[in-house]
């Protein structure tokens, strides 16, 4: 860069993480309610099968983004990294931007977007990890959830909220059990995530060198595909061979690159990385396997599939595939002959997610009834509402003219009513989050409480 070319500040970001309802859209709600005059985009992502949060997030001139869909700490990395990159070419420079990831990601990967990502790490400065603890409900996941954990670990600073719900020596146990997980973080108790601002935003927290002694793979990027091949291929249409694998499907993309060098490499794997990030385009056997498709998904419904690839102009391709080829015994044929990579790698895959915790989400139009509806939530969380960690919906009550917010974490659970629905329909959104989840049982029983 030549000495006079303006240096660019690079907008503060702030990620919020904590576990299922610890608090974060409350202190997000906060954030935006209280920084008036000042431009900050809030980025959310949400785990369970129906978008919630964005209807709970108080309106305001802010800018917010969903990714629901997926984890932002793993498959969304790529739509993340985009949204990012089109916010630095406004002309309107931000202030800050604000991350709320969903209550079951690792933070880890998150920031690690801002130091590895070459476009994002010019134009953005992860100023600090803040997490939010629910210091009743915290002490359930500790002891099995790895994403509970870091959470805790790699905070900068957390906030230790709901204080209201547990005695002070309560409180002074977990907050020595928080402070031994993590010594270095700053913690402020609060209840409704009531803390001063300067608290949590722009407090430079953020200590890379901290994130890289708890986390040694810290620098090592994630990636959506686990293996990486570079072929110098002839135009033509060559023959890709698989057979059946670990998974009825295998992902690819093929990216044209103009060398094997290390920059062109890399390069490659950012733009497969947001390339995964987007809906595959579908092939059946046969089907033919295109650089310019972006991502592709092979159908692997029985032994030896076949498919072809075409390729455009003579040069180097760097092929990604979502699995390790040995698993699925996958070729690269010219003429009949296996081709071998010039080079390859094995790409270190993203981290697994407890799968026992899923979520069931449900949709109804038209009105409920008030009194069935909270007869049959009272029931149904006291009964089993040490494995719903989380429940929420926005509902249309018969006889009201507002929206009702239900807000339930495990046992506790509240409803509350806020702007009318005016001419927007009315309908029911509720998403139920946990383990063990019977989605026959709970539509049925949402379903007879609607009005007929
Ligand atoms: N008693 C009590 N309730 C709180 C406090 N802070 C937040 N809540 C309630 O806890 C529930 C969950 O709060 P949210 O801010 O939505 O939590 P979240 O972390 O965004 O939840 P997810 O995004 O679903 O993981 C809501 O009903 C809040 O009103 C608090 O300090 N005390």
């Amino acid at each position: 860069m030549s000495d006079d070319q303006p240096v660019l500040t690079r907008i503060p970001v702030t990620v919020l993480t904590g576990f299922l309802g610890a608090g974060k859209t409350t202190l997000l709600n906060r954030i935006l309610t209280e920084q008036h005059g000042r431009k900050i985009a809030v980025i959310e992502n949400e785990f369970g099968e129906v978008g919630i949060d964005h209807q709970l997030v108080i309106q305001s001139d802010e800018e917010l983004f969903e990714m629901n869909n997926g984890c932002i700490c793993c498959t969304v990395r790529g739509d993340l990294i985009r949204i990012l990159e089109r916010l630095a070419k406004r002309k309107d420079p931000l202030d800050a931007v604000v991350i709320e990831t969903t209550g079951l990601a690792d933070p880890g990967p998150v920031a690690q977007t801002f130091f590895t990502a070459a476009d994002i790490k010019e134009r953005y400065q992860l100023d600090a990890i803040v997490t939010l603890v629910d210091a009743k409900h915290l002490g359930l996941h500790l002891d099995d959830s790895d994403e509970a954990r870091a959470q805790v670990a790699f905070a900068d600073v957390i906030v230790l909220n709901k204080t209201d719900l547990v005695s002070p020596d309560e409180l002074a146990v977990l907050e020595a059990r928080l402070r031994k997980m993590n010594a270095a973080a700053r913690v402020h108790r609060a209840v409704q995530a009531e803390v001063p601002l300067r608290h949590v935003l722009e407090v430079g927290g953020f200590n890379l060198s901290r994130a890289s002694e708890m986390a040694p793979n810290f620098l090592e990027p994630e990636y959506p595909f686990e293996w990486m091949g570079l072929y110098q291929l002839a135009p033509g249409e060559l023959v890709y061979r698989l057979e059946a694998g670990p998974d009825p499907t295998m992902d690819l993309a093929l990216v044209p690159i103009p060398g094997p060098g290390s920059a062109p490499v890399a390069a490659a794997k950012e733009t497969a990385v947001r390339l995964f990030a987007e809906p595959p385009h579908r092939l059946a056997e046969g089907g033919i396997i295109d650089p310019a498709q972006g991502r592709q998904r092979l159908a692997l419904p029985a032994a030896d599939q076949i498919f072809q690839i075409r390729i455009p102009a003579s040069g180097w391709y760097a092929l990604f595939t979502q699995h390790h080829p040995d698993e699925f015994a996958a070729t690269l044929l010219v003429e009949g002959g296996p081709v071998t990579p010039a080079r390859q790698e094995a790409l270190k895959p993203d981290h697994e997610h407890d799968e026992a915790v899923t979520s069931v989400g449900l949709e109804f139009p038209g009105d409920v009834d008030g009194k069935r509806l909270n007869a049959w939530l009272g029931e149904l969380l006291r009964t089993k509402g040490n494995d719903i960690f989380r429940s929420k919906g926005v509902l249309a009550v018969r006889g009201t003219e507002n929206r009702l917010v239900f807000q339930g974490v495990h046992m506790l659970f509240d409803g509350r009513f806020d702007r009318p629905w005016g001419s927007e329909p009315r309908k029911n959104t509720f998403v139920f989050i946990g383990r063990n989840l019977d989605r026959a049982e709970l539509s049925a029983g949402f379903a007879s409480c609607l009005c007929r």
